[in-house]
């Protein structure tokens, strides 16, 4: 078995923008053309190794989701290809393609919204797994206690609805269902996001403690770099629908290598920071439906030159298990490259 769980190569997403009211007007009045594609995801190359957590940033709209959703199966891909333990998703036919996506679990981060109000705890966790057969139905109830007990919740409570639980323990209740058929890989996405931050740490270390105890593979998305910080091997971030960098955890804090990076961490507000040289960053992310030539981060990139106007960076190894799309990286590294603005 190979050591790649799942692999994005080469993957483009894209959608029909939805146009807003004003734009539907502009359009029926003649002043706008017909809209118009949303590229979320453009040319990602990403590998997941079997075991590991790997941490998925970027700002809102970047992709992230839809990322998820792509590697999940759930969405196909307009170009490239997915593929689960070195399969192409695409060739998977009945009993393969059902073994694939029940691997695979994503778990929301609003799980009211993803729990029916009108069933059980024990309906909902127990569902899938005698829909599929994975349990013989007279052990369906205690196998749900089990499943409780395991996400930190009290058995007795599997008879009660989800509103009777909290934020946490909803969510709680929702890796319970996730973990009932049997995962090996997890998409988490912004799964903590909507909880209390007592309780974000709380869920986080349940994860890791899932992680060892069935051997789970992560892929944490966030727009929070600071929250996959803890519980990442690696870490990916996402700009404008591309990966621009890509690195061990401990290496993406400590000698981030692209311009966005370390903007990115410039927003996490730590004492230890003085001497840095970058500057938190500037403007708004650009529309997905035109995203700028070259570099998409050019227009907002304090050390942008001509090349990165008009050539898209290549990712490639500047460091251990670190790599970067950056022009800057084809010369100096980053870290000792003096300002080029205005070049
Ligand atoms: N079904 C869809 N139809 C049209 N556009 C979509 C669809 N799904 C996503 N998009 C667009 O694709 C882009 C990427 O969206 P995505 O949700 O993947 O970003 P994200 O980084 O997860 O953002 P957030 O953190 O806000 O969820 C956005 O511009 C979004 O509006």
């Amino acid at each position: 078995m190979t050591d790649i769980l799942a692999a994005a190569e080469g993957v483009s997403k894209r959608f029909r923008h939805k146009p807003d009211f004003a734009e539907r007007l502009a359009i029926r009045l003649g002043a706008a053309t017909e809209p118009a594609t949303v590229h979320a995801l453009d040319g990602v190359d990403l590998h997941i190794h079997r075991g590991e957590v790997v941490g998925l940033v970027g700002e809102s709209g970047c992709g992230k989701s839809t990322l998820g959703r792509v590697i999940a199966g759930m969405l196909p891909p307009s170009e490239g290809r997915i593929t689960r333990d070195g399969q192409d998703i695409r060739a998977l036919r009945g009993a393969d393609a059902r073994k694939m996506r029940l691997a695979t679990q994503i778990i929301f981060q609003d799980p009211m919204s993803s729990l029916n109000p009108r069933k059980r705890v024990s309906e909902i966790i127990g569902e899938a797994p005698r829909v599929h057969g994975l349990i013989p139905r007279r052990e369906v109830r205690a196998e749900v206690g089990k499943l409780l007990a395991t996400v930190g919740l009290d058995p007795t409570m599997a008879d009660r609805y989800p509103h009777q639980f909290s934020g946490g323990q909803r969510q709680r209740i929702g890796i319970a269902r996730a973990l009932a058929v049997n995962p090996d890989f997890l998409i988490c996405d912004e799964s903590i996001a909507a909880l209390d931050v007592s309780i974000q740490a709380q869920v986080i270390n349940l994860f890791m403690d899932l992680r060892r105890q069935f051997n789970l593979t992560l892929l944490f998305i966030s727009h929070d770099l600071s929250v996959v910080r803890h519980i990442s091997d690696r870490v990916v971030i996402m700009y404008l629908g591309r990966v621009v960098e890509i690195s061990p955890a401990d290496t993406v804090f400590d000698a981030p290598r692209h311009p966005y990076t370390a903007a990115l961490l410039e927003e996490i507000p730590r004492l230890d920071r003085r001497g840095r040289r970058f500057t938190a960053i500037k403007g708004e992310i650009p529309s997905p439906v035109n995203p700028p030539p070259g570099c998409h981060f050019h227009p907002r990139c304090p050390h942008a030159f001509d090349r990165c106007r008009l050539e898209r960076p290549a990712l490639k190894q500047v460091g251990a298990g670190q790599d970067v799309a950056c022009h800057l990286n084809d010369g100096n590294g980053l870290i000792d490259t003096p300002s080029r603005q205005g070049e």
